[in-house]
């Protein structure tokens, strides 16, 4: 496979997403027709900047498209108030205008910081997504979700706000550290659990060979996860109906690690989600909804690659009560229950609405801790 497109089908707010080789070294065939005023505001990362950024403006302006690089600290501290409003002062002091398409280039901290700003810059303009994570190229790039974490919780602040384009080389990955791979792999695995047995099985035996870059492997893991996102996205682009829901698989007990390890580097999202799978499958197991055996096999392949499987592993030690606490600001929570996203095995997802938070403190109380 040397390429694909993948359409995100949302009436007027359509697009593609472009997978392809090599495709930053030619970004501008793809964008040029996105900068009618030949001018390009770039939002990045001190990381990315050093390593894609200039890949991408060398294409723009051969293409006589000037650049304007916006490069924030790399990091997830950098999704927060203070940068959202920074970026916001220099958007506005670049003259950005309704019609412009910003460009977010680098992982899930820039897509979904710009994505934010570019919401509600002159009550919103247009973006477009060049992700540079494995986390950002499966996931985080397509479908909207935008947002900064605050004191309270993770996402808490944010909009739907879809990108005009998604352009994904995966030739990107190569300068990204194994562990940002090995983080973002772990929502490639997601996919596998949600509804797709059969991939989970393709990612046992491809995993490895993906983590060590091989091409096949890693454009095989993107194309099939940005097609399943698409389809549930383009079926439920609010999360309303309870589809897109989905694809929180792990993220409860996750963004409540996050939390607890300050939103840092000690706990990757990415880890924090494969902690969580984990969990889930655990807790699914124990309330006799899934196999131990299917349980098992999660974790066993999560750690296989390198990934946490539980609360130790994590290096999380806050009692199930702490955790429990964080669980409560979830979005999805509705009258004051938070449904969680169980599974009855490998690839059958639920979302489950009878579950309460003190049941969910028990059960963590009985992990293992570091
Ligand atoms: N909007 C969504 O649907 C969605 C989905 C999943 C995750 N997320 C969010 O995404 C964020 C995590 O994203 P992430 O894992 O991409 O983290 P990130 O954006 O922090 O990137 C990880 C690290 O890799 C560096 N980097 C990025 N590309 C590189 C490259 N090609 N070469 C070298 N270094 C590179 C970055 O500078 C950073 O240090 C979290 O905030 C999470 O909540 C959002
Ligand atoms: O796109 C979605 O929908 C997801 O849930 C994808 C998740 O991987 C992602 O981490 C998302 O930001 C979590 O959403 P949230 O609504 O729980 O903040
Ligand atoms: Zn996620």
């Amino acid at each position: 496979m040397t390429g694909t497109t993948i359409p995100v089908a949302l009436g007027e707010r359509s697009y593609e997403v472009r997978v392809e080789p090599g495709s930053l070294h030619r970004a501008a065939d793809h964008m040029a027709a996105w900068f009618p005023r030949g001018r390009a505001v770039i939002v990045t990362d001190a990381h990315v900047a050093q390593t894609q950024l200039p890949v991408l403006t060398a294409s723009l302006e051969a293409a006589g498209i000037a650049c304007h690089p916006i490069i924030l600290p790399a990091g997830e501290a950098t999704k927060s108030w203070p940068h959202l409003s920074g970026l916001c002062d220099e958007l506005l002091r670049l003259e950005v205008e309704r019609s412009d398409n910003i460009v977010a280039l680098g992982g899930g901290v820039i897509g979904d910081l710009t994505g934010f700003a570019a919401s509600i810059i002159k009550r919103g303009c247009h973006f477009i997504q060049i992700p540079t994570t494995l986390l950002a190229q499966v996931d985080s790039s397509v479908g909207g979700k935008t947002a900064i974490n605050t004191a309270a919780g993770k996402n808490l602040v944010g909009a739907f706000h879809q990108p005009s384009l998604v352009l994904i080389d995966p030739d990107t990955l190569d300068t990204l550290p194994v562990r940002e791979v090995a983080a973002g792999y772990a929502e490639v695995v997601k996919y596998g659990l949600i509804d797709n047995r059969a991939f989970f099985e393709w990612c046992e035996a491809n995993g490895n060979a993906l983590l060590a870059g091989d091409g096949a492997a890693r454009l095989q893991a993107i194309a099939t996860s940005v097609a399943a996102k698409a389809a549930i996205v383009a079926d439920d682009e609010r999360e309303t109906s309870g589809r897109r829901a989905l694809l929180n698989l792990g993220h409860t007990f996750g963004h409540a690690l996050e939390a607890e390890t300050g939103y840092s580097d000690r706990l990757l999202h990415g880890e924090a989600v494969a902690a969580g799978m984990a969990l889930a499958f655990r807790f699914s197991a124990a309330r006799g909804l899934c196999s131990e055996q299917d349980a098992e096999r999660v974790a066993a392949h999560l750690r296989s690659v390198g990934l946490p499987d539980g609360l130790a592993a994590a290096g999380v030690s806050a009692d199930g009560a702490t955790l429990a606490a964080h669980m409560a600001h979830d979005k999805k929570a509705s009258g004051g229950k938070v449904p969680f996203l169980l599974a009855r095995g490998i690839g059958e997802t639920f979302l489950a609405k009878d579950v309460n938070l003190d049941e969910v403190a028990r059960f963590l109380d009985g992990e293992a801790r570091p």
